[in-house]
């Protein structure tokens, strides 16, 4: 089974993917060099699924673990829960010797992440992702934050893990949503580096809903590994996204994230916006960087395969959304370094689009597509 490595020097780590790794949870963490106390962060959804064969696993290895439970949800990835959980685990003696394990989808990664990055000024972390998101894209790479009012990931830390335990099987107890959602990052993945990759992502689109056959659970972890290869290399060259590469992984997000904080936290499931942001982005790219119409539906047509929304919600205007899309991480000096694809699998920055151009792509969004 497969073993991704990510090479940054003293911060590498492996990212294991295999069918049944939960139950070597402690294997993988003895392996990567943890030891001792562990304080495994989950959500009240996954806690009753998978903490019990990790906490274990854990035991079984020699850890000493100790179980920490949020609310499931966007909502819960804020300032305030992270500092609930900080006193928590002071309270539960985790000293710098100690470690973190997030058990869970994106938002207790990024959560756990967050706070292994900050407590006792930083600690390690291992990923344990149980969701398609965290899966192919949020467990490796580093990027750890909390969301304020304001926007999304505002506050937060690149704080790499230790070391990734993926296990695929886990993906069956998700509802069709949430299994939806995160394809919608293997998607992106797609169309910024590996085209080849979208006519497989449009074949999981019957499957959502009645579940996934065995012959498809047999086939996800290199489904997964291939999205964690994309993401690793790309990391690999450009950890804290100051180079113009990493940004790449952000395509559909600058709208995306504007849409998903326009609302309440976890109204619009952060891969559902992301691909409205996406459906934006091809119809800017096929204006200001050359996108063939046949390339933008490809992609378009694998979204739609997939049920994913792909027009905006009422009530969610221009104004607001591109409030939101002020604070993107990626303006630098007032301008927004936006990513565009010259083609399906071939993606660029671009610093010409306007918010003018934005409000044209928002827009386009409440157009029905046929
Ligand atoms: N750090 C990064 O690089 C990165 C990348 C992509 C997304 N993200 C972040 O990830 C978050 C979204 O992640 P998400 O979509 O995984 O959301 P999530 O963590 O809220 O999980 C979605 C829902 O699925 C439930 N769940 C998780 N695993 C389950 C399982 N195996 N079976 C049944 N239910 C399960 C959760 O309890 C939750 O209710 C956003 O906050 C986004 O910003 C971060
Ligand atoms: O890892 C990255 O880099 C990404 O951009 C992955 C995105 O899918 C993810 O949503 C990320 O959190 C967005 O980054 P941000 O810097 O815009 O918060
Ligand atoms: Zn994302």
């Amino acid at each position: 089974m497969p073993t991704i490595s990510l090479a940054l020097g003293e911060r590498s780590y492996d990212i294991h993917v295999e069918n049944g790794a939960l139950d070597r949870t402690g294997e993988f963490a003895y392996r990567a060099g943890l030891d001792g106390k562990i304080a495994v962060i989950t959500d009240s959804c996954v806690a009753p699924l998978y903490a019990e064969r990790v906490m274990k696993s854990l035991e079984s290895a020699g850890f000493m673990p100790s179980l920490h439970v949020v609310n499931a949800g966007e909502a819960s990835k804020n300032m305030l829960q992270a500092q609930e959980l900080c006193s928590e685990l002071v309270r539960a003696g985790l000293d710098r010797t100690g470690c973190i394990a997030a058990l869970g989808g994106g938002v207790v990664g990024d959560l756990a992440g967050f706070i292994a990055s900050i407590y006792y000024r930083g600690i390690p972390f291992m990923q344990i992702p149980t969701t398609v998101v965290a899966q192919v894209d949020s467990s490796v790479g580093g990027k750890t934050a909390v969301n304020i009012p304001e926007g999304k990931n505002l506050v937060g830390a690149f704080h790499q893990p230790s070391v990734v335990v993926i296990d695929p099987t886990t993906l069956v107890t998700l509802d069709r949503r949430t299994l939806a959602e995160g394809l919608a990052e293997a998607v992106k993945h797609a169309a910024i580096k590996d085209a080849s990759m979208l006519h497989e992502l449009k074949g999981l689109g019957p499957e959502l809903s009645i579940g996934f056959s065995l012959n498809t659970i047999a086939r996800l972890p290199d489904l997964i590994s291939r999205n964690v290869a994309i993401k690793a290399r790309i990391v690999e060259n450009d950890e804290l996204e100051t180079l113009d590469i990493r940004a790449l992984l952000n395509f559909g997000h600058t709208i995306g994230h504007g849409i998903e904080a326009a609302v309440p936290y976890g109204t619009i499931l952060h891969g559902e916006a992301v691909a409205l942001g996406m459906r934006a982005a091809l119809f800017l790219s096929e204006r200001k960087a050359g996108l063939s119409s046949s390339d933008a539906n490809k992609i378009l047509r694998t979204l739609q395969a997939l049920e994913l929304p792909l027009v905006l919600p009422d009530g969610i205007d221009t104004a607001t959304v591109l409030q939101k899309t002020a604070s993107d991480k990626k303006f630098r000096a007032g301008t927004i370094r936006f990513v565009l694809l010259s083609k399906a699998g071939e993606a660029g920055i671009s610093t010409k689009i306007t918010r003018e151009d934005m409000a044209e792509a928002i827009e386009e969004l409440r157009r029905p597509l046929d």
